[in-house]
This record gives structure tokens, C-alpha cells and sequence, in this order.
């Protein structure tokens, strides 16, 4: 099999203006990916047009292979169920995922009786359940029963962000893609959030793109780094390698930038 993800010589625009620039980038199944680069360079661009959910005000060229499927060719009912088993997305702002409306149990039971039907397992409203509170379990939700009940509005920032991530994971995906997942909570929410992701992807296998704009979050939890600048790739490679010895002037920058923000949290000169 090959790789999860391959996007080679995208560019993005609107109308004439290039938000996005020959860009190349391939994950290999499994693999933790981060992507870093300050608000505008074209992250969560990239990370649309890779599973098919590009604005259609904006236009894209090049070739992305997801699962060795041709992203920007298939119509929209392939993508659809293309991404329905390759890849999911965990965004910002938890309750862009969720419908205000909707018991939480019975909007993840949505795609999970998606996914037993899919594989031709027995998808009764009992089997269904007691996969919905298996993965409410999974993502450290404290009494899945009672959160199953509750509406968005009733539970915390961080509940809320665990219940998209638990629907996020129940299609199984073989790529889940987070797009600043962990930005609009609290420190300490954000740092059991992370460990969760590295956890539950080391657990199912998946591979892992990963936005954001803090290297100390992106470092904890990939093990290969993209930094973009204005819509361009300026470096990649091994994580550990990237953030000590960067080689471009950019990602030096960017690094000298986290150094100053922590010293200030933490009171230094
Ligand atoms: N629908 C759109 N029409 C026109 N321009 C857009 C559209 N969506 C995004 N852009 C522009 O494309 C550029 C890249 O946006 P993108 O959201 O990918 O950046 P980002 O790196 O993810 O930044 P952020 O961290 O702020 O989300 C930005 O300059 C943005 O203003």
C-alpha cells in the first residue's frame, strides 16, 4: 500500500491570486505529522483540499492522493465516501463539529452505524450504543451515560472537544487531521487533549496531520514537521531535527518567537 496521504505541485487560489504554492507533501501511513507557520500561510487551506472540503469560491491544481484516490478528479458522492474511511477532521472550535440540537449520543451514532454498515456488521440501535459509549470511554469522558444524554451546551469546552474527537475516530479513519485542536482551550485541557491524540493514533494506527501555529504543542506530539510561510513549504523533515537545528532563517524566527513567549509566561528577562 502506498502512502495515506500524497499531495504534489498543489496550488491554491482565488481567482488569480495564489494562496497556496507547488506544494509537495507525503505522509506514510502511521506517520505524525505537524504542520507549523503563522496565521494566513495556507495550513488549514492545505488541510481542506487534501480531504476534498476546499471552499468553492477557491481553486486548486496539482494532484493530492488520499488512500490512492485522486482527491481533486472525483466527483462529490466518491468523496464522500472517500472520506468516510480515510480520513477525519477535528477542527478549532469544537462546536462547529457538533449539532447544538442533537443529544451527543445520537449524533456520534451517526457515523458509527455508518461504519458497521460498512462493514457489514450488525448496525441495531443496542450495537450502536454500546460502540458510542466504547468510544466516549476511549476519549476519558467521565460517565459516558450521562454525556450520551446531554446536549453540546451542557458539558465543558474540553467534554466538547472529546466528544468531536470520538466522532472524529468513529469511522476509523486511517488519517485524522486537527486543525488547532487544542487553541481554544486552557493549558492544562490542552495538554491532556494532546496526549490523548498521540495516544489514540498510536493505538488505531492512524496517521496524523496536525495543525498548528505553537511549536511546543506541534513538538509534542509529531515526529515530522512542515513549516509554511505565505503558502509555501520552507522546511520539513524529523521534528527533533527541525526545531534544533532549523535551516531556515523562518523556522529560526518562528522558534526565537516560542523561546520569548515562554520566558515571558514564566517571568524571565
Ligand atoms: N475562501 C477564501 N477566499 C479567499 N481567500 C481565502 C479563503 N480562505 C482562506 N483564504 C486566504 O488564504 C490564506 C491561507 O489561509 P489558511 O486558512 O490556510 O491559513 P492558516 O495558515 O491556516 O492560518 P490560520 O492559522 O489563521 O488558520 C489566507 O491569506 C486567507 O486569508
Amino acid at each position: 500500500m502506498g502512502p495515506i496521504l500524497e499531495i504534489s505541485g498543489l496550488t491554491i487560489k482565488a481567482g488569480d491570486r495564489p494562496l497556496v504554492s507547488n506544494l509537495d507533501l507525503v505522509i506514510e501511513r502511521g506517520e505524525r505529522w505537524g504542520v507549523i507557520g503563522e496565521s494566513g500561510s495556507g495550513k488549514s487551506l492545505t488541510a481542506l483540499a487534501s480531504i476534498g472540503l476546499l471552499p468553492s469560491a477557491l481553486s486548486a491544481h496539482g494532484k493530492i492522493m488520499l488512500d490512492g484516490q485522486p482527491v481533486l478528479d472525483l466527483p462529490e458522492r466518491a468523496l464522500t465516501q472517500l472520506r468516510g474511511r480515510a480520513a477525519s477532521v477535528v477542527f478549532q472550535e469544537p462546536l462547529t463539529a457538533l449539532d447544538p440540537l442533537m443529544r451527543l449520543g445520537r449524533q456520534t451514532a451517526e457515523p458509527v452505524a455508518r461504519r458497521l454498515r460498512r462493514e457489514g456488521k450488525p448496525a441495531d440501535r443496542k450495537a450502536v450504543e454500546a460502540e458510542v459509549l466504547a468510544l466516549f470511554e476511549r476519549v476519558a469522558l467521565p460517565e459516558p451515560a450521562r454525556i450520551a444524554r446531554a446536549y453540546p451546551f451542557e458539558i465543558s469546552g474540553g467534554q466538547r472537544q472529546r466528544v468531536a474527537i470520538a466522532m472524529a475516530l468513529a469511522c476509523q479513519p486511517q488519517l485524522l487531521i486537527a486543525d488547532e485542536p487544542t487553541t481554544a482551550l486552557d493549558v492544562t485541557t490542552q495538554a491532556e487533549i494532546l496526549a490523548l491524540m498521540k495516544d489514540v493514533v498510536a493505538d488505531m494506527g492512524m496517521a496524523l496531520l496536525f495543525i498548528s501555529h505553537d511549536l511546543a504543542v506541534v513538538n509534542s506530539i509529531a515526529e515530522k514537521i512542515v513549516v509554511m510561510r505565505n503558502g509555501e513549504i520552507v522546511e520539513t523533515g524529523a521534528a527533533q531535527a527541525v526545531l534544533s537545528r532549523p535551516e531556515h532563517a523562518y523556522t529560526t524566527a518562528l522558534l526565537a518567537a516560542a523561546t520569548k513567549f515562554e520566558d515571558a509566561l514564566e517571568g524571565r528577562p
